[in-house]
């Protein structure tokens, strides 16, 4: 009996020792156990079951009024021509040449040319000296022992022939809450851009809303001078690629203009083609997709007062490209050749309606008749 307990206890011995090793093999096998949830960041929520979150959008915020740029307030038009009158201090030599020479006890042949002399040198042009000085003589005879008053007889006889009856207001206005359009034509160089840039100064001080076309593709940094021009005023400028369609610019400007509700929309152009039949082309196409939406109010001619009668002549093409209806005469400071207005208005047949007094922001003036020649004479 004693072997047979032996047996048994050598084979419940044998059953421990194998079971134990099979289930340390089993367990080999078995997945690892999962491992505890890493402990959420600090701060964060405890929903782990939670879907992982969507990529966060940053929307950038408004810039706080400390970081905007400051917007500048720029000056009234009423008040410019009269802070600039000194600029026009060459031109001033014409005023009181002519002055000096009427005002002398005897006004003989000698003066009367020397006076005729003075006018052609200022470019008023042969016609109208020669009607002025016929005025001026009329006038300046003694009549019944009364001496006239040369500096009023001057003045009157000025301002008739810079013609105050013209219309020289800015048709900056369109016709049912439609934007007017300007648009800025000229020779290169003239001033055209920096011409545009001030526009849109007197429209925001006139409180005007105002949009601005960079049409002047063919010169890159003519869009950036216009960028940085826009940006100091708050008004949005449209611009296009570098050498692109300048119509295209000029029609999506427009149309912007429209879609924004802005009062007045002004294009600026190039002015380098070499023929009229190439800037025929190009104006007018600019001018005809402009007007596929809305009339172009006012098209504004750029020139530069230092440039005389050649600049006139190049200018004149343009007129008979375009229907021009106004002049902005720029560079008239620094220039003793402020007669050139008469002669302007005269060959082209439209009034000045800004003049260009200097390179400052606001020396962009409108042209006011008495203004000017109170300024030729003081
Ligand atoms: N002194 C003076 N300079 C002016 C006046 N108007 C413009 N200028 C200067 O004339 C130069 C030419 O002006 P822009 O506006 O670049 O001429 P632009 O006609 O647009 O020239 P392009 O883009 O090359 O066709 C710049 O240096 C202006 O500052 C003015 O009334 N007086």
């Amino acid at each position: 009996m004693e072997w047979l307990y032996v047996v048994i206890g050598i084979a419940v011995l044998a059953v421990v020792l194998v079971g134990g090793g099979m289930a340390g093999l089993f367990r080999g096998r078995q997945a690892p156990p999962p491992k505890a949830p890493a402990a959420p960041p600090r701060g964060a929520g405890t929903d782990v079951l939670a879907p992982p979150a969507e990529p966060e959008v940053v929307t950038p915020e408004a810039p706080t009024a400390a970081e905007a740029p400051a917007l500048e307030t720029p000056e009234r038009p009423a008040s410019r021509l009269v802070r600039l009158r000194q600029r026009l201090a060459g031109s001033g030599t014409l005023g009181r040449g002519l002055l000096g020479l009427l005002s002398r006890d005897r006004l003989d042949e000698d003066t009367w040319e020397a006076i005729e002399d003075l006018l052609i040198g200022a470019d008023i042009g042969v016609e109208p000296t020669q009607q002025l000085v016929e005025k001026l003589r009329t006038r300046m005879r003694v009549e019944g022992g009364d001496t006239p008053d040369a500096r009023e007889v001057l003045r009157e006889e000025l301002v008739a022939l810079v013609d105050p009856g013209l219309d020289r207001s800015l048709h900056i206005s369109g016709t049912e809450g439609v934007p007017g359009v300007v648009l800025v034509v000229g020779v290169n160089g003239t001033g055209k851009t920096t011409t545009v840039g001030k526009l849109a100064r007197i429209l925001v001080a006139e409180n005007r809303t105002a949009l601005l076309g960079a049409a002047d593709t063919f010169r890159a940094a003519a869009t950036e001078q216009l960028a940085t021009w826009g940006e100091r005023v708050g008004v949005e400028v449209v611009r296009g690629p570098e050498g692109g369609d300048p119509a295209s610019v000029a029609f999506e400007a427009v149309k912007q203009g429209i879609d924004q509700g802005v009062d007045t929309v002004v294009v600026d152009t190039a002015g380098r083609l070499q023929n009229k039949q190439g800037l025929m082309d190009e104006l007018g196409k600019v001018k005809r997709v402009i007007e596929k939406q809305t009339p172009v109010t006012e098209v504004l001619l750029v020139l530069d007062a230092t440039t005389g009668q050649n600049g006139l002549i190049q200018a004149k093409v343009f007129s008979e490209v375009v229907d021009v209806t106004g002049i902005a005469l720029t560079k008239l400071d620094g220039s003793a050749k402020g007669g050139i207005v008469v002669a302007v208005q005269r060959q082209l047949g439209v009034p000045v309606k800004l003049v260009g007094l200097g390179e400052g922001p606001d020396d962009l003036a409108p042209f006011d008749v008495g203004a000017f020649v109170d300024a030729l004479l003081s």
